[in-house]
């Protein structure tokens, strides 16, 4: 369990800069939402955090260390379920288990894909359909299924209920939390990235509001254990509400900066 730390990160496509400056304190166990309007650079943030590219300049540390390329660390969780389509689900769970469990066997981690796909409430029989059999809803159960079996310590989610309905984005978002917040001795750091501000007030512990062109944290937000407002509560909450209409209104001015820039 490692705190996180980002400073001064830069990064730029093709000498565009996309992100500037960005600094960050995360603390092991809390559930951060990065916000902010499309294309701001969230998703790029989100590599660099998982390894998948470098910075040009900066450092995120993990713990004491500066992180360097993927880890078995770092559970990644895409918005297109990231499933490959000609292995059965089980067994796109059993090949990710066995590249961190090396020395478990085949049963032993069938055993575990079998726990982890009840604890995300599908069926045992999920585990010999192929993806192109399952909904949605129940492909992105089974990337999430896939990625808490991993137990990796972090876990970065890229708007990963962004293409799934309403009532099945609620049923996910409730999931996922309670995965979060059963594991209190070992609470997983969570970076999910969303634009939506109801999704973060509920999810998170710790809001970081990115700005576009190139993208700055433009705004945080910390909830203290007592603030944080449950599903039934968000709406009924006035701090809650309060929040929810500033967060909106400093994305929307963005927006309108960006609009007027562009002019
Ligand atoms: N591989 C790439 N090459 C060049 N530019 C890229 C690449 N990937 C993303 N970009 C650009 O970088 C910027 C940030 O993109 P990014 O996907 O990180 O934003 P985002 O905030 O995650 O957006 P969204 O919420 O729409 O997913 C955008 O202008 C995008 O067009």
């Amino acid at each position: 369990m490692h705190d996180i730390k980002v400073e001064n990160i830069m990064f730029s496509y093709d000498k565009e800069p996309i992100l500037e400056n960005i600094n960050m304190k995360i603390e092991a166990g809390d559930f951060v939402c990065l916000l902010g309007q499309s294309g701001c650079g969230k998703s790029t943030f989100l590599r660099l955090m998982a390894g998948l590219s470098e910075p040009d300049s900066g450092t995120i540390f993990v713990g004491d260390n500066p992180l360097q390329g993927a880890s078995l660390d770092r559970g990644v969780v895409f918005q297109d379920y990231s499933l490959f389509p000609w292995l059965t689900t089980g067994k796109n769970i059993v090949l990710s288990l066995q590249q961190k469990f090396k020395n478990e066997s085949k049963k032993d981690l069938k055993k575990r894909a079998l726990y982890y796909l009840k604890k995300v409430g599908l069926e045992e029989s999920t585990f010999d359909k192929y993806p192109n059999e399952l909904s949605g809803g129940m492909r992105q159960r089974s990337a999430i299924c896939r990625s808490f079996a991993l137990d990796p310590p972090i876990l970065l989610m890229d708007e990963p209920f962004g293409a799934l309905d309403a009532v099945t984005r609620a049923k996910l978002q409730d999931m996922v939390l309670d995965l979060w917040r059963k594991d209190k001795e070992n609470r997983k750091t969570i970076l999910f990235v969303t634009h939506d501000v109801d999704e973060a007030l509920l999810l998170s512990t710790k809001i970081f509001v990115f700005g576009s062109s190139p993208s700055k944290i433009i705004y945080t937000h910390s909830f203290k254990d007592e603030e944080k407002a449950d599903r039934d509560s968000l709406f009924k909450n006035e701090e809650a509400l309060e929040l929810r209409n500033k967060l909106i209104h400093i994305i929307n001015r963005d927006i309108e900066e960006k609009l007027i820039e562009g002019r």
